[in-house]
């Protein structure tokens, strides 16, 4: 069970309000989600991911079904019940992480071979298999097995990556068959416009009920990245949901907002969290710089999440200095709260038809600019 509704689409850009409902529940679209490699968001509860307002959580085939395997996770009722999350998860498919393990891994047209990055023993995922583990893991999103090219990357390169894709996407569709999960097309094309619109149009063609824009944020500048989206997002289906791969910080989530993407995943918030750097509206702090040893504020004194209502910078830089565990619990609640937050806030500007604004007045406060 799936479907995606439009409420509101800004007149001065082209971010766009949302609603997407799923058997898990319903989510409010520009999302921020969570990511949860290892079916768990490092550090957090799922009552505490509920608590700061996440809606939806993302998880991942290739490090689940390596380890503890997609069989013992059906077994156990799904991932939904494994990891005791009742909302909405949405699957990665694998293929980004099998061809970012460099030479781990053998390309054929069938699939990938690729040795485990655990014990280096040696798997193999076609197209049809990535789609039967995320059938297994049981989540309301799944992602089709893709190719996704690094940056930068010959055109003749990208353009077999995307026919490769293409070729793979109609190979996971006529292989899944789940009673309310359904399947994201992935875009490919790196940063040829060509590409981009003919990966672009063989998935439209396959009518998926969502599409991901993949093959950026792989280390193109940001212009870059801004650049392909303003020519991709307008190609995909107006009515559908649009997700960005891999993206990311404040101000990208922003961009991609004003540009039409209404859902984003990212491990930046977590991954920082875990040495000692918080995001906050005036910019990032490195909360383990000897600066904040006596600093007896919040991480952020215009934040009210469980850490900043509770905790100074001091007494947080000590935990984290001593390697506690407490210490990074909350500059993780307190990062993916930041985002979370962000992400209501762009919804409620959209709703009163001032997010442009928005954007520019975060922007300069987050750069340290003064209003
Ligand atoms: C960072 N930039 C970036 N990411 C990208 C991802 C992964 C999205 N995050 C899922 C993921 C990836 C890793 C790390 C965590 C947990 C789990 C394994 C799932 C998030 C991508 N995934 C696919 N299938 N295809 C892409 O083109 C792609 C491009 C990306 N560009
Ligand atoms: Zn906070």
């Amino acid at each position: 069970m799936f479907e995606f509704k439009l409420h509101k689409e800004a007149a001065d850009c082209s971010a766009r309000l949302g609603t997407i409902t799923t058997a898990h529940g319903t989510i409010q679209t520009p999302i921020f989600m969570p990511v949860g490699t290892l079916a768990t968001v490092k550090a957090m509860s799922p009552r505490e991911l509920d608590e700061i307002g996440a809606q939806i959580i993302l998880s991942n085939t290739y490090h689940l079904y390596l380890r503890p395997g997609h069989g013992l996770i059906h077994d156990a009722g799904g991932l939904h019940k494994f990891m005791n999350w009742e909302k909405p998860i949405l699957t990665d498919s694998g293929g980004f992480q099998v061809f970012s393990l460099g030479d781990l891994r053998k390309i054929t047209e069938d699939g990938v071979e690729f040795r485990s990055h655990i014990d280096g023993s040696k798997h193999f995922f076609s197209p049809e298999h990535a789609t039967e583990v995320q059938m297994a893991l049981g989540s309301d999103i799944a992602m089709t097995f893709d190719q996704c090219p690094p940056y930068p990357c010959e055109r003749e390169e990208v353009r077999k990556a995307v026919d490769r894709t293409t070729r793979w996407a109609q190979r996971c569709l006529d292989f899944h068959n789940h009673d309310y999960q359904v399947l994201f097309g992935i875009v490919q094309g790196g940063v040829y416009r060509d590409l981009r619109e003919s990966s672009t149009e063989a998935l439209v063609k396959m009518d998926f009920p969502g599409y991901a824009i993949g093959g950026l944020s792989v280390g193109e500048p940001k212009p870059l990245m801004y650049e392909v989206l303003d020519y991709t997002t307008p190609m995909l289906p107006r009515e559908k949901p649009r997700y960005l791969m891999g993206v990311g910080t404040p101000d990208a989530l922003l961009e991609g907002v004003a540009k039409g993407v209404d859902m984003f995943d990212c491990v930046l918030p977590t991954r920082i969290a875990r040495n000692g750097t918080v995001m906050t509206s005036q910019g990032k702090l490195v909360v383990r710089n000897a600066a904040y040893a006596r600093d007896f504020q919040p991480l952020d004194p215009d934040c009210n999440c469980y850490a900043c209502s509770n905790f100074s910078r001091a007494y947080i830089r000590h935990l984290i200095k001593a390697n506690e565990i407490l210490g990074f619990r909350l500059t993780t609640i307190h990062n993916l709260h930041f985002l979370l937050d962000l992400m209501s806030k762009v919804r409620q500007a959209i709703t009163e038809e001032r997010f442009l604004q928005f954007k520019d007045n975060f922007m300069r406060q987050y750069n340290g600019e003064q209003k």
